[in-house]
């Protein structure tokens, strides 16, 4: 069987996360966590799930964005995209109306991922397999996957492939490591924003009871203020645990600079997002002055794609690659940020959290430890404790690791029953808001 696209559907599904100011940092101080949801029928009856993550208003933009795509996808079949799967991301990205809209970026950059998200997921399925393991098979099946445009003078086809086949020894134990034991995670659900000192205390002694030993907290709004917080959850989690400070593109670099040093009193692993995510020479301004204090800089949840990653790393600008399983071109964009990373030695901790980016991006970080980096030193994986419930394979946290996912696909359906209370506007969910 083929596996032809019969249909696909595209859904508005809002969260309204804002009302506890869950999410909020110190630039989207109100998110409701939402996400153009895609399902792509097949004449087999199988079907494929994706998403891309948005904060809500403008969802309905990305759905638009998705259904001027559907055309390019209706009608093939899996087994034709998927033995040219570099020329479909191409057909995707590179039509040539439709590409004026990005390059590679923006909305319809997102709505490329949901879709891509959703091939990636059906493909899983067919196969019978969880994610990660389809991609794990065969070196010259992944490298088949990527778009080297734009990237060949950093990375070629045949070095990435090199990196792959050398990574083969001790594959196996990788796979049973992360069988018993899972990848490293740490939260940021302690410490929003818009939280206060009283919750974010209840929140760390609880996240520490269960084990977690990594932690983000959020500043940039006030200077005193992320002095109070940061020394407060240093004082709980005390000197041993790691933890890390995001600022979500709040400053100017010499701002940030300044910010930062006042900060490094509580020892921050990381500054992340410490301005625009477009300023590749003001990221590593930052990173240079900031390495005496031994503070990295970590980006990438808003790097719209590889040939933002490439420079960032040419011009050594992050010290900490945050990769997003919604915001580039799904896995296929993502391995060959992964496999850049690990030539510059720069270690991939993933951006998660949101709604479904943990059940996404848990398939891409083990596929970087089994098949790319074979190393955990200095690597985690965000984790976000909201809205799993909503998933029919919801990621499973313990002892603060991602375990190995189960069930075959890409992690991300969701349940039927909340897409309908949560689709926008008509969905109950939102009716009770609006008529309040
Ligand atoms: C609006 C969102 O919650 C962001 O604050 C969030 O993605 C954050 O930057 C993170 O690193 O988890
Ligand atoms: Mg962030």
């Amino acid at each position: 069987m083929l596996q032809k696209i019969t249909h696909l559907t595209v859904r508005d599904v809002r969260f309204p996360t804002s009302l506890e100011q869950h999410g909020s940092d110190a630039m989207h101080m109100d998110p409701d966590y939402s996400a153009a949801y895609v399902v792509l029928d097949t004449d087999s009856g199988l079907r494929g799930f994706g998403l891309t993550f948005t904060l809500g208003k403008g969802t309905e933009i990305v759905v638009r964005a998705v259904q001027a795509l559907a055309g390019l996808v209706v009608g093939k079949s899996l087994h034709h995209i998927v033995s040219n799967f570099r020329g479909f991301y191409r057909l995707l990205t590179s039509d040539g109306q439709m590409r004026w809209l990005g390059p590679e970026k923006g909305v319809i950059h997102l709505a490329t991922a949901a879709i891509l998200n959703a091939v990636w997921d059906l493909w899983a399925r067919v196969e019978g397999k969880i994610l990660c393991r389809i991609s794990i098979q065969d070196p010259k099946q992944i490298v088949s996957c990527i778009d080297f445009r734009y990237i060949t003078d950093v990375l070629t086809e045949e070095e990435a492939l090199g990196i792959l086949v050398n990574a083969k020894e001790g594959k196996q134990q990788r796979e049973d490591l992360m069988m018993n034991q899972g990848y490293p995670a740490y939260t940021t659900s302690c410490a929003w924003l818009g939280y206060s000192d009283q919750q974010l205390k209840q929140l760390c002694t609880d996240a520490l009871q269960h084990g977690w030993t990594r932690f983000k907290v959020k500043v940039g709004a006030d200077l005193e203020d992320d002095i109070r917080r940061c020394r407060l959850i240093r004082q709980m989690i005390g000197p041993s645990n790691t933890l890390m400070i995001d600022a979500n593109q709040r400053w100017d670099v010499a701002e940030a600079i300044s910010w930062v040093t006042r900060l490094a009193e509580v020892k921050p692993l990381w500054i992340e997002e410490p301005t625009s995510p477009d300023d590749i020479l003001g990221h590593a301004a930052i990173s240079k002055a900031l390495a005496p204090l031994g503070i990295g800089v970590a980006s990438g949840e808003q790097c719209h794609n590889r040939v933002m990653f490439k420079q960032f790393l040419q011009a050594s600008a992050l010290q900490f690659v945050q990769i997003d399983s919604c915001r580039l071109g799904s896995i296929n964009e993502n391995l060959a940020v992964l496999l850049m990373a690990h030539k510059f030695k720069v270690p991939v901790c993933p951006h998660a959290g949101g709604v479904g980016l943990c059940e996404l991006v848990q398939h891409l970080i083990l596929f970087d430890y089994i098949c790319v980096s074979a190393d955990l030193s200095g690597r985690m994986c965000e984790y976000v404790d909201h809205l799993h419930e909503h998933f029919t394979s919801p990621a499973v946290i313990q002892n603060a690791h991602y375990l190995t996912p189960k069930d075959p696909g890409y992690s991300c359906e969701m349940l039927e029953s909340s897409v309908k209370r949560h689709e926008y506007p008509e969905g109950d969910v939102w009716k009770l808001q609006i008529n309040k």
